[in-house]
């Protein structure tokens, strides 16, 4: 029988019909098969067989259909599998009609023979055996052709040693090869197309690890010149060039193919036991095509590398030593680079481990997205190769898998489309509501500017007070709008005093900078008066006041003050005040009161110390005199905090001082932190202590006021001590927890309706809550009112005990340090008259602003007296 080289032989035919045969028998057989197939050890069992069996029977398509359908959905590397023929030697050795182990089935599968009966089949896009050089060509055209629509291609063939790779991509004179085909076939497309190309031939290969220059001859002597490293490098667009590699322009295929012969030549070549003319290097030609005319190409210029990978080679089996051993190991290494790269693009992992070899590198933008690789393994049909030929095609089929191109579902399609049409919509959002505020901000920073201008000259707030040394103009300016702003729209009892206001970390920052600095030209807490009818055996009106406390700053006369002073300064909002005062005189003291804040007269170093000093005077000497401005009635009581700043100068420690003032301050921010609630106004009045005329002081009382230690949190001493040693006529009896304080109330009207203003801020009626205002107002913790179980659990009962106990206290210490009748005297009246009438005109305030809608009546409040 006569055959052609291109005729398959009649084993083959034979072959073919027994597969035909084979796909009717019976699907029992099919797990023995798949067994023989696979090589599986283990026999495969029943219920395996019948699932295979369901899938394959619920399969819609024939297999030539399933293949076509998984032909649509694979990536960009096509992979084709040659089987190099049997040369004559190994024909006569005993391979009968020219097959070996590898047997290509048809145009796309392979089928290996593996001995005892079993095989193993491979699947590729294209399977060539027998196949002619044109016949080869033919299938990968379309790749060169896509070069010329402007994508960057790569066609390597790989493979083990001797399998025929340099045939295929150099050829011979006869029998051209893939390279001087290509070269050819890019020249004629061009010649046919419209545009003008402009295209470059290089060509290197990569030997032991190192990029070498084929078109550039090797330096033979030592005279010559050394030709120029090659470097890889990565282009802002994440192309890769190599930088000194020679490229050279070429208008025709003569030209190409000319340079292409030489470059042949240089490439490193030897003789193995596996090949006579084994290559011992990867050899790589790029071919550069730049259209300038051409917009429907995909990118201006692109690439084609054509590459003749070194074979793979067992080292026990080619018995290679010395260099032979070396360039067969930077071949395995560079070829195992390539196959992770590959297992990572199938993969589809994150990191694709190109820099792991030259080879990769230079590859690397034609082996990833948007590029067409193909791949031609290359495999020998000898039985003896069997274990390298399933290396080979394992590592074909890995590649096959590769999809390069990230599909997306048209689920994740709309899903992504979904997000971003989200994002855009709040980012609209977004930029419509910034406008929005902007807008505002501006009317605010008007609207601020002229309330500024309206403001008298001394009570205008200058720029440099408001902190803004270390801001930035523009925070500063945004700061400043947002300020305005909230202030526009809050409700006045909700407004920040200068001392309460929550301050930004850079202001808090500028704030104690400046508060070194500069301070405020003057910082007033309001008076507070109003008249409450006496429902009591006294007939009297009584009025409820706290005292102003006003501290200037004279800075044309650049009066400083002292550390103490200007400490106390921003502590003002403690120092409280509270004088009860018959209702005929109130008018008086008030005017007065406000004529004096007005003037603005009392200076700050004196403020204090005045005040106290006045209240002293009209407590122990001249009863009629105001307590604080204005005539002072008789029978008043005045109850106060104590300042800190008296205490620490009659201390005279002023290293003491200086060496709280941190922890002060820290405590002072925090405070200004803490933007006062109408509960938190009230605990720290509540925790206020009463002020008494001046007493003497002993040395011992003297040396334990200056050996305790000092709370602020406490007042001045926390714990009992005499008023002339550490309060300037103040006395504080008993600590925090045992003593109460009248906060500061005086009912405002409003722009539109009453409030209660209490320590400088205003509140509605209507924002205090029972057990709060019950609490609180009369001095017990709203804790005690609610849990504890050593007391009455009833407000009242718990008010009541707890002003008795406070007041006994009170008397019996005042007993036992012999303070002098006209005190007692007083103390007594107060008993009968002041602290309980205080509580009356408390409970009458609190009737008057409307606490009576909160469910408590008269009755409760009256309960709550002595
Ligand atoms: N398809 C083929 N038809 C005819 N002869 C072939 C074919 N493939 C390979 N040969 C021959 O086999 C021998 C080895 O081929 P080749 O040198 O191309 O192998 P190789 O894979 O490049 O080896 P190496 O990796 O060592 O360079 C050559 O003599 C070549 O002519």
């Amino acid at each position: 029988m006569n055959h052609s080289p291109g005729d398959p032989p009649a084993a083959y035919i034979h072959f073919m019909q027994m597969k035909a045969m084979d796909s009717k028998k019976s699907i029992r057989d099919l797990g023995e098969t798949i067994h023989s197939l696979l090589g599986f050890k283990s026999p495969i069992n029943s219920a395996w067989v019948k699932s295979v069996c369901q899938i394959i029977k619920s399969l819609p398509n024939e297999d030539g259909d399933a293949a076509e359908e998984f032909s649509k959905i694979k990536g960009n590397i096509r992979v084709f599998c040659r089987v190099r023929p049997l040369t004559l030697a190994e024909s006569i050795g005993g391979l009968g009609f020219g097959f070996g182990a590898v047997v290509a089935l048809d145009t796309s599968n392979l089928l290996l023979e593996l001995g005892n009966n079993k095989s193993k089949r491979y699947t590729f896009d294209k399977v060539f055996q027998g196949s002619s050089q044109d016949g080869v060509f033919s299938e990968v055209e379309p790749v060169i052709k896509s070069v010329l629509d402007g994508y960057n291609a790569c066609i390597f063939a790989y493979g083990q040693t001797g399998t025929g790779k340099t045939f295929t991509m150099e050829g011979t004179l006869e029998s051209p090869g893939i390279v001087p085909r290509t070269i050819e076939t890019l020249f004629k497309q061009t010649e046919d197309s419209n545009h003008t190309f402009l295209i470059t031939f290089s060509m290197l290969e990569i030997y032991l690890g190192k990029l070498r220059d084929l078109l550039v001859p090797q330096a033979t002597r030592s005279t010559d010149p050394l030709p120029p490293c090659l470097s890889i490098q990565t282009d802002p667009n994440g192309g890769i060039r190599i930088e000194n590699l020679v490229s050279i322009q070429v208008s025709d295929f003569n030209q190409a193919l000319k340079l292409y012969r030489f470059g042949c030549q240089l490439r490193s070549t030897a003789s193995t036991n596996s090949n006579t003319t084994s290559s011992r290097s990867h050899c790589m030609i790029r071919i550069s095509i730049t259209c300038f005319d051409a917009p429907e190409r995909r990118r201006e210029t692109n690439k084609i590398w054509l590459v003749d990978l070194g074979g793979s080679e067992r080292v026990v089996k080619t018995k290679a030593w010395g260099r032979r051993l070396d360039e067969g190991r930077a071949i395995n290494l560079s070829l195992s680079a390539l196959g992770d790269v590959i297992h990572a693009l199938q993969r589809s992992k994150c990191h694709i481990p190109y820099r792991n070899s030259k080879l990769t590198r230079v590859l690397k933008d034609s082996l990833g997205d948007d590029s067409k690789t193909l791949m031609l393994v290359h495999v020998s049909p000898k039985e003896e190769d069997l274990c390298e030929t399933i290396c080979s095609l394992n590592f074909a089929s890995r590649a096959k898998n590769v999809r390069l191109g990230h599909e997306e579902s048209n689920e994740v399609k709309n899903q992504r489309e979904a997000a971003m049409q989200n994002l855009q919509q709040k980012i609209k959002e977004i930029e419509d509501e910034r406008q929005h505020i902007r807008g505002k901000l501006q009317i605010s920073n008007r609207k601020l500017e002229v309330t500024r201008k309206r403001l008298p000259l001394e009570d205008q707030v200058e720029p440099s007070d408001l902190s803004t040394e270390l801001v930035p103009p523009s925070e500063l300016e945004f700061t400043k709008s947002i300020k305005g702003n909230v202030r526009s729209e809050m409700p006045s009892f909700m407004r920040s005093t200068i001392c309460s206001r929550t301050k930004t970390g850079m202001e808090r920052q500028t704030s104690l900078d400046s508060r070194r600095k500069r301070r405020p030209t003057s910082q007033r807490a309001e008076s507070v008066s109003f008249p409450v009818k006496n429902n009591s055996e006294c007939n009297s009106d009584y009025s409820i006041s706290r005292s102003t406390c006003a501290v200037e700053f004279n800075k044309k006369t650049g009066v400083e003050l002292d550390n103490a002073t200007v400490y106390s300064q921003d502590i003002l909002e403690c120092d409280i005040k509270t004088v009860i005062l018959p209702d005929r005189n109130m008018s008086q003291m008030t005017s007065n009161h406000r004529n004096m804040e007005k003037r603005g007269s009392i200076k700050s170093n004196k403020c204090n110390s005045t005040k106290v000093s006045k209240v002293d005077q009209w407590f122990t000497l001249h009863k009629d005199e105001p307590t604080i401005s204005g005539p002072a009635p008789r029978n008043k009581w005045v109850l106060d905090i104590p300042l800190l700043e008296n205490k620490q100068r009659s201390n005279g420690e002023k290293m003491q001082r200086n060496g709280n003032k941190k922890q002060k301050q820290a405590d002072l921010d925090q405070k200004e932190e803490d933007k006062p609630t109408l509960k938190d106004l009230f605990a720290e009045e509540s925790s206020s202590s009463l002020i008494f005329p001046p007493q003497s002081t002993t040395d011992d009382q003297k040396d334990s006021l200056d050996s305790s230690s000092v709370d602020d949190s406490q007042g001045c001493c926390g714990s009992l001590s005499r008023p002339d040693s550490c309060c300037n006529g103040s006395e504080i009896f008993g600590n925090e927890d045992e003593l109460y304080g009248t906060p500061m109330v005086q009912a405002v009207e409003d722009t539109d309706h009453s409030m209660i203003e209490i320590g400088g801020h205003r509140f509605s009626p209507f924002d205090i809550d029972d057990t709060f205002s019950i609490s609180q107002v009369f001095g017990v913790s709203v804790q005690e009112l609610g849990g504890n179980e050593d007391m009455d659990t009833s407000p009242q009962s718990s008010t009541k005990e707890r002003l008795k106990s406070q007041r006994a206290l009170f008397i019996d210490d005042l007993k036992q340090k012999d303070h002098g009748m006209a005190f007692m005297k007083s103390q007594e009246t107060a008993k009968k008259e002041g602290a309980w009438l205080i509580q009356e005109s408390w409970a009458s305030a609190l009737l008057g602003l409307g606490f009576l809608d909160l469910g408590f009546n008269q009755d409760f409040f009256y309960g709550l007296i002595l």
